[in-house]
């Protein structure tokens, strides 16, 4: 039976899941708080943690930090508020499994629990992919792991990419903000890849304790240091005839990287505290949210290292420089949702479609797809209309002096327009402040270079 630990202040909270999960088939325990918490999680073994951001003691960064210290193959889901939706997918690059927004509705929680403990079981086994037989290829139920491609100018430039290097063995950096999809690329390259049958293995760097991150990546012998009580392989090694996925490679510490290198150059890793060398046949794709250049620019990330994984660059587009893809992927959440909750919800209002168009989508596909998943669950028609969107999306914060700003008081034309012209001020605002510099300006967008420079070009901003 799986174990659940849930974490809230919030005794009402913690009965109602620690109830509803049992109901389900779960062995469910709850701590008030992270000190209790951490301290239940040392002497019991537990599979998965669900834990409000927002804890008396600690926020649900600091203990998500300290359950992966504890163990790293524990799932953890976090709670956040919808507002906090950032704070979210920091917790995502941290190596949170997922999160859920409030007010909590515990059918959507279980289904993102279903998908996390099978994403853990899926990363214990290191499975084999298996080819679909053609009797399973023609299921017209959708999978939660399809690839879709969108039909927008970028997203088919990207599909070209991936069948142009799939059939290579060549590294790739996947660039893109969170949630743009870079780990389904590097599945989709591994899928249509000769190493298919063999496992694909992700590792996210941003989630690795620094105690833990060289064993996690190559593996230690019995005794190397205190815990380490039997051998255990390194992703390199699980990943042996397949391909490793890096993600937040950027993360990894300078050591770190310099172990990596050798095993990129000589193909052999060697387990900490070992001394023997094994060889390995891995094909290494890696993903970065940040400019891994102005990285190596800066001196943080080896450029001896950049060089051998940039052999090909794959970057993704933000969803709200791609609003042509918003409806195909709205779709295939929609299906999606409908196959976890058992609903038969048809599409959306014209309305929903117009905000879905407008909104910035800060955590991109993840958070339309967490969005459609909470409107399917609180449709009562055929149709999700905005009363089951949240607050947030339907008016986002955006200054009523900053609108004045952008409109100078004239009706925009399109909705398109208004968008154009907010991303001009705040291109025209960031330069100012930062006296023209542009990496920082594009770091403070969260754009890179080249995505400022296209937009200054096309918004006619002198350089
Ligand atoms: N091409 C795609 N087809 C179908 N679903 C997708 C696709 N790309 C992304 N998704 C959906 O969006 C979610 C986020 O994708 P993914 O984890 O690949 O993003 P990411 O860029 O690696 O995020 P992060 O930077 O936070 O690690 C996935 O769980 C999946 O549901």
């Amino acid at each position: 039976m799986k174990r659940i630990l849930i974490v809230d202040d919030e005794p009402d909270i913690c009965l109602l899941l620690k109830k509803y999960f049992t109901k389900k088939g779960y062995e469910a325990y709850s701590q008030p708080n992270g000190e209790d918490a951490i301290k239940w999680l040392k002497a019991n073994e537990v599979d998965l943690v669900i834990c409000d951001f927002k804890l008396p003691d600690y926020t649900g960064l600091e203990i998500l930090q300290k359950i992966k210290i504890i163990r790293t193959d524990i799932q953890v889901i976090i709670i956040t508020g919808y507002s906090d939706v950032r704070i979210a997918v920091d917790a995502l690059k941290k190596g949170a499994y997922d999160y859920v927004t409030k007010p909590l509705y515990p059918d959507e929680i279980l289904v993102t629990v279903e998908q996390a403990l099978h994403a853990k079981q899926e990363q214990t086994n290191t499975p084999t992919r298996q080819k679909p037989s053609n009797k399973e290829t023609k299921k017209s139920t959708v999978s939660p792991t399809d690839y879709i491609s969108g039909t927008s100018h970028q997203a088919q430039a990207v599909m070209k990419h991936i069948d142009l290097i799939a059939a290579t063995d060549m590294s790739v950096v996947i660039e893109g903000e969170t949630g743009t999809g870079k780990e389904y690329v590097a599945k989709a390259i591994h899928e249509r890849s000769h190493r298919d049958q063999k496992p694909f293995v992700a590792v996210d760097c941003g989630a690795l304790p620094k105690e833990l991150a060289a064993s996690e990546l190559f593996g230690h012998v019995k005794g190397a240091f205190t815990g380490a009580i039997q051998d255990k392989k390194g992703c390199f090694e699980r990943a042996n005839g397949g391909t490793l996925f890096l993600d937040e490679i950027g993360n990894l510490s300078y050591e770190n990287q310099l172990n990596m290198l050798r095993v990129l150059q000589e193909r052999v890793v060697r387990k900490v505290g070992g001394a023997e060398e094994k060889a390995v046949d891995v094909r290494v794709l890696v993903a970065t949210n940040e400019n891994l250049r102005e990285k190596v620019k800066s001196g943080q990330f080896r450029e001896d290292i950049y060089f051998r994984l940039n052999e090909f660059k794959i970057e993704l587009s933000a969803l709200r420089e791609r609003p042509d893809d918003i409806e195909v992927f709205a779709q295939h959440f929609l299906s999606l949702a409908n196959q976890q909750l058992n609903k038969e919800v048809k599409g959306f209002s014209q309305d929903v479609v117009q905000t879905f168009r407008t909104y910035s989508w800060p955590g991109n596909l993840r958070e339309l797809k967490n969005v459609i998943k909470r409107g399917v669950l609180l449709c009562t028609s055929d149709r999700i209309g905005a009363d089951c969107l949240p607050q947030e999306i339907l008016t986002p914060s955006v200054h009523d002096e900053n609108m004045d700003m952008i409109f100078n008081d004239s009706i925009p034309s399109s909705l398109k327009a208004v968008t154009e012209q907010a991303e001009k001020q705040a291109i025209l605002l960031v330069l100012e402040k930062t006296n023209k510099n542009k990496s920082k300006t594009a770091e403070l967008l969260g754009v890179d270079r080249k995505t400022l420079y296209n937009k200054m070009r096309a918004y006619d901003i002198e350089a």
